[in-house]
């Protein structure tokens, strides 16, 4: 079992109890390549073992046999003196073996906390407990002497090298490894980013940790390591402690596998011969090593203030400042489109004054309601870098399943047609993943596939007759139905309620705690904002739009919107299954490593987003009181897939909310809304959609070209 408590020291070293690991006789071949030949390597506790060979010499197939990634052809792998078989990384990490692949197993779109935890996180009542994760997390730099709390919330992706090799190392810290390998951590580091990376390696030994190191860098190896072994051609040629060699013993040893050299006696300035001392407490050295750059105070500051308003702004000006220093570094957020829908709502009010009547803009919010409830499911999908192109006609056979239901002919109660409709749409959800992960097919061509299909099984429901109207009432007032405008209001001051006090109890305790927290200005704002926006849509909504006899309060469409948002927000922000789409999105390799299982995830997230259709087609379904032939699922999802990007959640994967889904809705219906007013046929309405679509892929892409460069 993974212990439970970390960011204590780790194993103390056992000088009685043998090695920690021993290989005997290890053997592994790759067809006509024998990669590894009868290896015998034993790895002590509190010792860095370096691992040195030329090109080719079997290295990183020794690691992997030991990090459970190759099975050895034969010999035997004992562990704390017991055989072992290792048949997975994640059966490695179980005994306590964390490997740092030279390609730094992070996901870049996670911060550094959720990084350290991917695939261990901490729960607390089935959701993520972020407080004690950030508070371990945070524990485990300062006892590393990495000290900066302040940026522990900040992407990866706006790490150095080093502090990446820092965060990673940590890592096997938090989760108490007792043995870690790294493959040549310190390529492509500077002099002083090298420097820490070795501090923490050193560290860790002096911990009790055992530590393999492969490099190619004979500085670096004599700088850190208490022992050498040397692969050659696949065999195990010496394994010396590191103070009888120097670099002529190991470069003969790598190109002859003898040498028959005596070590000089090193003079006590050779740089390269310079040992790292054994560490009592922090080592100087290492501090900060997530601020190695910028050096002053004040520059630090400003930098992680850019990175992440919330980690240390204290003022609302501070905040707004480094929220626009965001911006300018592509991290825009929702600002685009909440500009985009400004703009257009303009630009048609100043068309056509009907546009933001209370009568039109509720029947925008209406209309949008459906490309909002796609976009919402497609948002998963999206999150994961993969389309669902299916979701518009897996919508129409959920509502089709359930308008042939409530037919008075079936009897069915709406409840249970309904409940029957979406169990399909889930089941259709499954299937398609179940295909794209087990079968490894692009998920572009299954869904396409799948967008065929389902419309063919949606026509043979609707039968020759080509339409199934709806006489239920519960179902038709679903697009059609509103509540009184005093329970309009009602509902809307406890859901604002609940979300202030919400917000407001979670902030206060992460700044008490000491925790990354926006200032009590941004909570008050936030929850100021929250209210504003509910009194506005109540009183859009309870001002009489009817024309012969009253019509006023919030459609229930609404409500189901505002339920789908507030659920999958949840489940995309505070559960293990929302943190992986995030991760499988950043980095799937590193998601793998971490044990998460990527084709489950995979497929929940396809079920979702048909689940969520099936709401949609539910809606769709209950505003034309009927499903029929003229139901077009293709353009729909087309909508939807345009609305989620438009929103800003990423094509390329990993960067989204389901918030996203929503205002992109707003903005296809506010186009959609504003040019129908003016008397724009169809095809023009697709042409400026296009237009829409294409910028928001165009802000993307430059946003993302904006961070890379931060
Ligand atoms: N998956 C594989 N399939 C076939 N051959 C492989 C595979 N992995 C490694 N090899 C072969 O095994 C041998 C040892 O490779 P390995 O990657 O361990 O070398 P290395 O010592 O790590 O080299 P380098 O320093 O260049 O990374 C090489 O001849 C390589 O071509």
């Amino acid at each position: 079992m993974i212990p439970e408590t970390p960011s204590q020291p780790a194993t103390t070293a056992r000088p009685d109890a043998g090695p920690l690991l021993r290989l005997v006789g290890i053997d592994k071949n790759f067809g006509p390549v024998q990669a590894l030949a009868d290896v015998t390597l034993e790895v002590p506790t509190g010792k860095v073992t370096a691992l040195a060979g030329d090109n080719g010499a079997g290295k990183s197939v020794l690691i992997k046999c030991v990090a459970g990634i190759y099975a050895p052809d034969d010999g035997q792998l004992f562990w704390e003196n017991k055989p072992v078989r290792l048949n997975s990384p994640h059966e490695a990490a179980e005994r306590g073996i964390e490997t740092v692949y030279q390609d730094l197993a992070l996901c870049d779109n996670l911060d550094i906390v959720q990084n350290m935890f991917l695939g261990r996180e901490r729960l607390r009542h089935l959701l993520l407990d972020e407080e004690s994760m950030e508070i371990a997390a945070r524990e485990t730099l300062a006892s590393l002497a990495v000290t900066s709390v302040r940026s522990i919330r900040q992407p990866v992706a706006s790490l150095s090298g080093g502090q990446r090799q820092s965060v990673s190392i940590a890592k096997s810290v938090l989760w108490n490894s007792k043995l870690v390998i790294m493959d040549e951590p310190t390529a492509a580091l500077g002099v002083a980013q090298t420097e820490v990376v070795l501090n923490l390696i050193r560290q860790l030994a002096d911990r009790g940790v055992a530590v393999i190191v492969i490099s190619h860098n004979m500085n670096d190896v004599f700088q850190v390591a208490d022992r050498i072994a040397v692969l050659r051609l696949g065999r195990l040629v010496e394994v010396r402690p590191i103070t009888e060699v120097d670099r002529q013993i190991v470069v003969d040893l790598m190109t002859t596998g003898v040498s028959d050299r005596v070590r000089p006696e090193p003079a006590p300035s050779m740089p390269s011969q310079r040992r790292i001392p054994a560490a009592k407490g922090p080592l100087p050295s290492v501090a900060g090593a997530l601020h190695e750059e910028p050096t002053t105070a004040a520059a630090a500051r400003k930098a992680a203030l850019a990175l992440n308003p919330d980690i240390t702004a204290t003022s609302l000006p501070e905040y707004f400042r480094a929220a626009l220093a965001r911006v300018r570094a592509g991290e825009s957020g929702v600002l685009p489109v909440l500009a985009g829908l400004l703009l257009i709502s303009a630009l048609f009010q100043s068309l056509n004054p009907n546009f933001l009547t209370p009568g039109n803009m509720v029947n925008l919010l209406i209309q949008g309601s459906v490309f909002m409830l796609l976009a919402m499911g497609q948002v998963f999908v999206l999150l994961l870098g993969e389309i669902d192109l299916s979701i518009g006609y897996v919508g129409g056979v959920g509502g089709v399943i359930m308008a042939e239901l409530v037919q008075e002919s079936t009897g069915w109660p709406w409840w249970a047609a309904i409940a029957v409709g979406l169990a399909a749409c889930a089941g259709i959800g499954v299937l398609h993943g179940t295909i794209i992960t087990r079968l490894g097919l692009p998920s572009f061509v299954v869904t396409l596939g799948g967008q065929l299909g389902w419309l063919g099984v949606m026509l043979m429901i609707l039968g020759s007759g080509g339409v199934v109207p709806i006489n239920d009432n519960v179902i038709n007032d679903i697009a059609s139905g509103n509540l009184s405008p005093l329970t309009s209001w009602t509902v809307m001051f406890v859901v604002a309620g609940v979300f202030s006090t919400w917000t407001w109890l979670r902030d206060a305790r992460r700044r008490d705690s000491g925790l990354v927290a926006p200032p009590v200005s941004v909570s008050a704002l936030k929850i100021a904002a929250v209210l504003a926006t509910g009194v506005a849509v109540v009183w859009l909504c309870n001002t009489n739009r009817g024309t012969l006899v009253e019509i006023s309060g919030v459609p229930w469409v609404l409500l189901v919107v505002l339920g789908v948002l507030a659920a999958w927000t949840l489940l995309l922000g505070r559960t293990r299954f929302g943190r992986y789409v995030y991760a499988i999105g950043g980095n799937a390799e590193a998601a793998r490593r971490g044990g998460v299982n990527l084709a489950r995830i995979r497929t929940i997230a396809f079920m979702l987003a048909s689940f969520t259709a099936g709401i949609a087609g539910i809606v769709y379904a209950s505003r034309l009181r009927s499903v029929s032939t003229s139901y077009d699922g293709g353009t729909l999802v087309l909508y939807a897939v345009a609305a989620a990007v438009i929103g800003g959640t990423s094509l390329f994967g990993g960067r989204g909310k389901v918030l996203h889904g929503v205002l992109g809705g707003l903005v296809i219906a506010a186009i959609d809304n504003g040019m129908g007013l003016q008397g724009y046929s169809a095809p023009a309405k697709y042409v400026v959609t296009a237009l829409v679509l294409v910028s928001a892929v165009t802000i993307d892409a430059v946003a993302r070209r904006g961070r890379s460069r931060t």
